[in-house]
């Protein structure tokens, strides 16, 4: 059988990531202002700055959960500002959410095969119907799954409920329905909070795969440091709301607004 690393080329050419001069403002408050930066394909791009830097509503704006008072977001040719989260996930952007949105009951196979809703062609009257091309349109979902599954090191687990997994596998599981949906650009909003050590090894290590094999894009926003300056291609570093520094985790580590903006605000 082939593995998910074979089997999952992207569909279309990767593309960037460009978000333009975003702003946000909530009833007096700017908490974007004039943001810009460019996730390049295949990289992971972590957004990172102290408490209320304006992080998660990059986030929401990136997912379509926030509209912008002003400036643009494109995946390649493809416009995102200002479309709907469910238009901006079909357009190849899937998200996860930094609390767990499972179904509780639903087993591991049933919570991956959420992921592939979009990506359902037989209609309702041919499933209803159990036509050929149905079931032979399942049988392809359901194989995905597996060698998802499999990459995200749960293969064992299909069967069972997902919300009787360990926290961190329950996270991965939802990381798995995200690559379900075969997206270009994962949007991952802290990934590892929560953790322990050991989850947090697996669930870095599974990011980075996502990058490494599978080729898709991550924004990544996180609090855990060592996890961004491990796993990040590049950083965008906010402070209340304004772009203050970019480039490689080393650079930002050592730039001078940076370090200020970390020790006026310690966690
Ligand atoms: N829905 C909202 N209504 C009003 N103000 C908001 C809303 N969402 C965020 N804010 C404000 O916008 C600013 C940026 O908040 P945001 O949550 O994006 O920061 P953050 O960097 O994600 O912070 P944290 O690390 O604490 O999660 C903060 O001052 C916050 O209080």
């Amino acid at each position: 059988m082939r593995t998910a690393r074979e089997a999952a080329p992207l569909a279309t050419a990767p593309a960037a990531l460009a978000v333009r001069d975003i702003t946000v403002r909530f009833a007096g408050l700017t908490a974007l202002d004039g943001v810009s930066f460019t996730v390049e394909a295949g990289s992971v791009h972590a957004v990172i700055g102290p408490n209320g830097a304006g992080k998660s509503t990059c986030f929401n704006v990136l997912s379509g959960v926030y509209r912008a008072a002003a400036g643009s977001v494109r995946l390649g040719t493809a416009e995102l500002t200002g479309l709907a989260p469910h238009r901006i996930a079909a357009l190849g952007v899937a998200r996860t959410f930094q609390n767990l949105a499972l179904p509780p009951h639903a087993t591991v196979a049933d919570s991956l095969l959420l992921g592939r809703h979009r990506l359902t062609r037989a209609g309702f009257l041919a499933s209803g119907l159990r036509l050929p091309s149905a079931a032979r349109e399942a049988r392809r979902h359901l194989e995905r799954v597996r060698e998802i599954a499999e990459f995200i090191g749960l293969e064992k687990e299909l069967e069972r409920p997902a919300g009787a997994l360990p926290y961190g596998q329950q996270k991965l599981v939802e990381l798995g329905r995200a690559l379900c949906m075969e997206p270009q650009v994962l949007l991952l909003d802290e990934p590892v909070a929560g953790m322990t050590a050991d989850e947090r090894q697996r669930t870095a290590a599974v990011v980075a795969g996502v990058r490494d094999s599978l080729g898709i894009s991550i924004v990544l926003v996180e609090h855990d440091m060592g996890v961004v300056m491990r796993l990040a291609d590049a950083v965008t570093v906010l402070d209340f709301g304004r772009r203050i520094a970019g480039g490689t985790p080393a650079e930002v580590q050592n730039d001078p607004a940076v370090v200020q903006a970390y020790l006026g605000a310690p966690e």
